[in-house]
């Protein structure tokens, strides 16, 4: 059998939760910082730690099947990859900062104006879909700084927080585009099977991540009711109590409107709420 290569961050935003993502996904690998390849015990898989940069290039030539990387590398790097998975890590957007005292009111007044960046595809693209001519100075880092050095009049970088836009003496001024961690494959592998395997894994830990286990007591009188409040996989699990008329209902909830149903569910009369962390989801 072949032994498939999944490229992931050596360091920096996306190592730590690449890994983690990997590790729930039940594959057994040494994660020395010295090691820039780990063979996986369990799995017929490789994992390559690399520059993040590098990561879309390994996979659309075929050196790696996988990857994992930030949508805008993808989109800087211009390579034909295939979209498998938005994994929901390492959220970021892309944005024009400009100086807290700039005098840029609209975003045509960029025309003319010198933009620093470490992402001068998409920033051109940017401004040619918005028929904006600005001088792009591209940077490899450090790029808050280059307004407050004169180096330029705006920047176009990441943010997350905004803190260091912030204590740059910047502000966001336009979105260019937000992003975050996604699994890519090659176009047209012939692992299809492994990958499949893999994706659907990955699937399940993302899945469970997004729901609760969630187990309460109820009235017979009352289940009807709570039943209505109740999604579940494909339906709540019913079982009896020792008590006369009692039930216990175990379901899952989704993590994204888990306390409006919680209150839902005290009002309809549910007792003895608890609520479990879910490891895997396997439809
Ligand atoms: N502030 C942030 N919050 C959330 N995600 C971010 C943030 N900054 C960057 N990211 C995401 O994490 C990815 C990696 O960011 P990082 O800063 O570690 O890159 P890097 O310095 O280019 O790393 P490398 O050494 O691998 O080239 C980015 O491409 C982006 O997708
Ligand atoms: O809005 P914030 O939460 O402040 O995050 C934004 C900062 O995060 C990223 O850099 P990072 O800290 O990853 O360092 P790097 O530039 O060395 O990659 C990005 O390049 C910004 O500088
Ligand atoms: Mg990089």
């Amino acid at each position: 059998m072949k032994t498939l290569k999944i490229a992931i961050q050596k360091s920096g935003r996306l190592n730590e939760k690449s890994v983690e993502l990997l590790k729930n996904c039940g594959l057994n690998f040494e994660n020395y910082k010295s090691s820039l390849i780990s063979p996986v015990s369990n799995f017929p898989l490789e994992i390559l730690f690399l520059r993040d940069d590098d990561i879309p290039e390994y996979v659309q030539d075929g050196i790696a099947d996988l990857g994992i990387v930030g949508e805008n590398v993808i989109q800087e790097t211009e390579v034909e990859v295939a979209y498998l998975q938005k994994l929901g890590f390492g959220k970021c957007s892309l944005k024009i900062a400009i100086t807290n005292n700039s005098d840029i009111e609209d975003i045509k007044q960029l025309e003319g104006r010198s933009i620093a960046t470490t992402y001068p595809v998409i920033l051109d693209k940017f401004l040619k879909d918005n028929s904006i001519s600005a001088d792009i100075r591209t940077i490899s880092g450090s790029v808050e700084i280059s307004p407050g050095l004169g180096l330029s009049d705006a920047i176009c970088d990441l943010v997350s927080t905004g803190g260091t836009l912030k204590s740059n003496g910047l502000k966001p001024f336009a979105d260019v585009m937000s992003s975050e961690a996604v699994l890519i494959g090659r176009k047209g592998s012939e692992n299809e099977l492994l990958i499949q395997e893999l994706i659907q894994r990955v699937q399940s830990v993302l899945r469970a991540k997004e729901t609760k286990y969630v187990v309460l007591n109820i009235n017979r009188d009352n289940l009807d009711k709570v039943l209505d409040l109740l999604p579940g996989v494909k339906s709540p699990t019913v079982v009896p109590l020792a008590e006369a008329n009692w039930v216990a209902v175990h379901t899952v909830i989704p993590e994204r409107d888990f306390w409006e149903r919680i209150t839902g569910l005290k009002q309809a009369g549910a007792q003895g709420i608890v609520v479990m962390p879910i490891e895997k989801i396997i439809l």
